[in-house]
């Protein structure tokens, strides 16, 4: 289709598209912006940066413990709605409890519709968008009828409600939501018509990756027994054994529970995203060959996780590896590239790892859970993003006593 594409598969290769100025994301990424979500190249170029930053620091660890109380309040909120019992598809559980708690911290409180049939429709349409996201990145939309209409219905959707978003006011703070604090940036640069497509294209940042990760969190835990059993011990000994209460989790809980968090980034490192991408600005050398600017660099997180040189029996979960992690100081292991690295890594990692972490803690307090089906294949459907399970994954779960 026009675009010529190199992947580093080598170390030479992978430090030029970590480290090279000759290697921009901006660039990269601005055409499928501007068909996804239609943010025309001036306006994506002239607020990037800004919106980078103020995401950074909103998102980063200073700031987020400010939200691990409204991410317990939100998720207890959603678990109520599963009742005492039950079996589900495990991913359409975590869509149950993840859509509803991120947009109503990250976009306004109440946004998430509460009605059943505008739940339904709300599925539907960014089900439909997600699953189609990499078609719709590289292709005209006239020839992707249903997707282009689900991205429609999600615009209106912003459309309609960020005035609301607008004049929101948290009932306990002064403080703004991360789309708040956006619309600002995009106010001042007086880009307000493109305001529907920024919440868009936080939608989609925000859960694409997020509800896969907590989906296959949960189902290596569950489908390891020693892992399952040490996890309800510790949470056992943090928060005692009843289940029913909504009880609080604090900053030094989670401390108290490394395991969990290992076992999140140990299900992303296997699940990572298929490729990330850079545009190549001047001609770079790697090994023997010269790239030449205008090609895409192309450096695939999924497919580095599996090599052994830096990751051991890579195929196998082992979240004791993330142990020799310092996740105190906030690095992850060498060659974990899963959230990309350099000047624009994700700026969302720390809310999904907390977010997540909260997740599964809830879920097993709360419940006696088990799989009813085995682990499922990843599908090898896309390569943007984490993948997807293929086929079902049922979970069954009731209420502790
Ligand atoms: C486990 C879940 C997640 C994974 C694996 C993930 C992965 C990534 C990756 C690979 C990138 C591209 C980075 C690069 O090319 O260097 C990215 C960018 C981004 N992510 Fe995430 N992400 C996750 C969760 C989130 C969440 C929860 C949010 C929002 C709260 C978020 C917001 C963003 C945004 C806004 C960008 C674009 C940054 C920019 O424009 O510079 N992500 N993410």
């Amino acid at each position: 289709m026009g675009t010529r594409m190199t992947f580093v598969t080598e170390e030479e290769g992978i430090n030029v598209f970590l480290k090279s100025k000759e290697v921009n994301f901006e660039l990269a990424v601005q055409n499928p912006v501007y068909r996804t979500a239609s943010i025309p190249k001036n306006t994506f170029l002239t607020l990037h940066e800004k919106l980078y930053i103020m995401m950074k620091g909103k998102l980063g660890t200073f700031n987020l413990y400010q939200l691990t109380g409204q991410l317990t309040e939100e998720l207890h909120e959603q678990l109520e709605n599963l009742g005492t019992h039950g079996t589900m598809e495990l991913n359409n559980l975590v869509r149950h409890l993840l859509y509803p708690v991120t947009m109503n911290i990250l976009f306004k409180k109440g946004l998430f519709p509460t009605d059943e049939r505008k739940i339904r429709e709300f599925y539907q349409h960014f089900q439909a968008y997600d699953e189609g996201f990499e078609y719709g990145s590289q292709m005209p939309e006239c020839l992707l009828r249903n997707w282009s209409k689900s991205k429609k219905w999600l615009l209106a959707l912003f459309e309609k409600t960020i005035p609301d978003m607008k004049t929101y006011k948290s009932a306990k703070d002064n403080s703004m939501t991360l789309m708040q604090a956006m619309l600002d940036i995009i106010e001042t640069e007086r880009k307000e018509e493109e305001s529907p497509s920024y919440g868009l294209l936080l939608l989609w940042a925000s859960l694409s990756n997020a509800v896969p990760v907590a989906f296959w969190t949960l189902a290596f835990v569950l489908s390891h027994p020693t892992v399952h059993e040490t996890i309800l011990e510790g949470i056992s000994s943090v928060f005692g054994t009843a289940g029913k209460d909504k009880m609080k989790v604090s900053e030094d809980d989670l401390k108290k529970l490394p395991l969990i968090k290992w076992c999140i980034l140990e299900a992303i490192r296997l699940r990572a995203p298929g490729v990330i991408t850079r545009k190549v600005l001047k001609p770079v050398k790697i090994l023997n060959y010269t790239v030449p600017s205008g090609d895409l660099l192309m450096l695939s997180p999924f497919w580095l996780h599996r090599n052994p040189k830096y990751f051991p029996e890579p195929e196998l979960f082992k979240p004791e590896r993330w142990k020799k992690a310092n996740l105190e100081k906030l690095a992850f292991l060498d060659w974990f590239v899963a959230f990309g690295s350099g000047k624009y890594q994700c700026p969302g990692r720390w809310f999904a790892l907390l977010q997540i972490q909260i997740c599964i803690i809830l879920i097993l307090y709360k419940y006696d859970c088990s799989l009813l089906d085995p682990l499922p294949k990843q599908s090898p459907l896309h390569l943007v993003g984490v993948q997807q399970p293929e086929g079902q994954c049922r979970i069954e779960f009731k209420q502790r006593k």
